[in-house]
């Protein structure tokens, strides 16, 4: 998987050094090994209830790792039209697909009726009542799962964080019952599940258990009520360890979910990104210069803000090291930034490293809501992404080209 080997890090045995020199950098590096493993975890932990396993688009949507999970059997968790066909394209069936988000449109319902996806996770009831009119007019009947909010405190970063009152997501729980009456009613619509996601990089599942448990009580009420539920979806949110943090044990949590299943006739689907891709890939990039003060070194590397957003967006903490571990080399206290015209364009601060100017820095743990967050500023082409399977290296993404930047506005320029 990650690790160094003749004191070079590497990527399922194929060293960081060379694939900087074949493609460049900045580089996003995925592990297929690990991806794989991740997601047997899952599998293995899980058996006992067979779950589908939707993998959450938004952490990683490139089409090859979608194609690979595909290929290990996942289903698809999607937030968007777009999302939706970048896993057709992968070659996902659509009964595999929840289409999870607020703010669905009709064109993205239309979209998604056509495909014949497995389930609309509905946020609000006026998407139920537009859900219903997209489905009559294309005379198909719609398939949904209500998003509830479990009012539950993931005790993650509040930005993050999904499944509290004040978060925009899912129907309050104190009006789900009576939105599945509704929904029940109308004709367009065939009810079939129940779900929750109360937030991110979770590192203790009681939050999680907890807000199974409000699930379960309510899909009762509903039974009693003549509503009968197919599935429960469980969403994502276990977190990954980025620096210190112990990451939940998939196992147990898995088998407190099926402590709380057993004797149900329930499906359990879940949606998990981060956990699945976050520790498979890392971010690759060069130093350009070293920038020595009397009392502040920077490091300043050749990618930024624009290729990996989360520490300037919620601080968040990734590990820095060398791609050479080199003797002789004094160590010192950098900020590790890039070349974009804002203080907050950095990607670790105050880190202790033995480098020089010129030398690879891996970012780690970059494989979730890494590449899928990325943007143009500072007209910055999005970095390529290699994906190393088997020890043999293979180019998923290629690095844009600055026509590929311009190409939309160049032919509107005034005449
Ligand atoms: C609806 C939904 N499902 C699944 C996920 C995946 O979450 P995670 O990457 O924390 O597993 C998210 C993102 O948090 C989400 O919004
Ligand atoms: N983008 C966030 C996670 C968002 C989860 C989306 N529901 C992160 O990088 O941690």
């Amino acid at each position: 998987m990650i690790d160094y080997q003749n004191q070079t890090l590497a990527v399922d045995g194929v060293p960081l050094t060379k694939i900087a020199a074949e493609f460049g950098t900045p580089c996003y590096v995925y592990s297929e090994a690990a991806l794989t493993a991740a997601f047997e975890d899952y599998r293995a932990s899980f058996a006992s209830l067979d779950p589908l396993i939707c993998f959450a688009v938004k952490a990683n949507s490139n089409l090859s790792i979608l194609q690979h999970f595909a290929r290990l059997g996942a289903g698809f968790d999607i937030v968007s039209g777009g999302e939706l066909a970048r896993v057709l394209a992968a070659g996902s069936p659509a009964d595999k697909v929840v289409f999870s988000g607020v703010g669905k449109s009709e064109a993205e319902m239309e979209m998604a009726l056509n495909a014949g996806i497995h389930c609309f996770n509905v946020e609000s009831v006026n998407e139920l009542a537009r859900l219903d009119a997209v489905a009559g007019r294309l005379n198909k009947v719609a398939p949904v799962s209500l998003r509830v909010n479990p009012d539950v405190d993931a005790k993650t970063h509040p930005y993050i964080s999904t499944g509290l009152k004040d978060n925009k997501f899912g129907i309050a729980f104190d009006q789900a019952r009576a939105t599945y009456h509704a929904a029940a009613s109308l004709a367009h619509l065939k009810v079939v599940g129940i779900d929750c996601h109360i937030g991110s990089q979770l590192t203790d599942v009681t939050p999680l258990i907890d807000a199974l448990d409000r699930l379960l009580a309510l899909i009762d009420e509903l039974a009693s009520d003549g509503i009968v539920l197919e599935h429960v979806d469980i969403g994502g949110g276990l977190g990954i360890r980025y620096t210190d943090e112990t990451p939940p044990d998939i196992a147990a949590y898995a088998e407190k979910v099926a402590e709380r299943l057993a004797g149900r006739k329930l499906k359990l689907v879940m949606e998990p990104g981060r956990s699945l891709v976050g520790n498979a890939g890392v971010l690759l990039t060069r130093i350009e210069y070293l920038k020595l003060g009397d009392e502040k070194h920077f490091a300043v590397v050749d990618a930024a803000m624009n290729d990996l957003m989360r520490p300037s967006l919620y601080d968040a903490y990734h590990g820095i090291v060398p791609v050479e571990k080199k003797a002789g080399v004094a160590t010192m206290t950098v900020d590790v930034v890039g070349p974009i015209c804002e203080s907050s364009d950095f990607l670790g601060k105050n880190r202790d490293l033995a480098i020089e100017q010129g030398d690879l820095l891996a970012v780690l743990s970059a494989g979730a809501y890494g590449s899928t967050m990325s943007s143009n500023y500072n007209t910055r082409s999005r970095a390529a992404e290699v994906l190393v399977e088997n020890g043999q290296t293979r180019l998923i993404r290629r690095r844009e080209t600055l026509d590929e930047l311009l190409v939309n506005e160049r032919e509107l320029l005034a005449k």
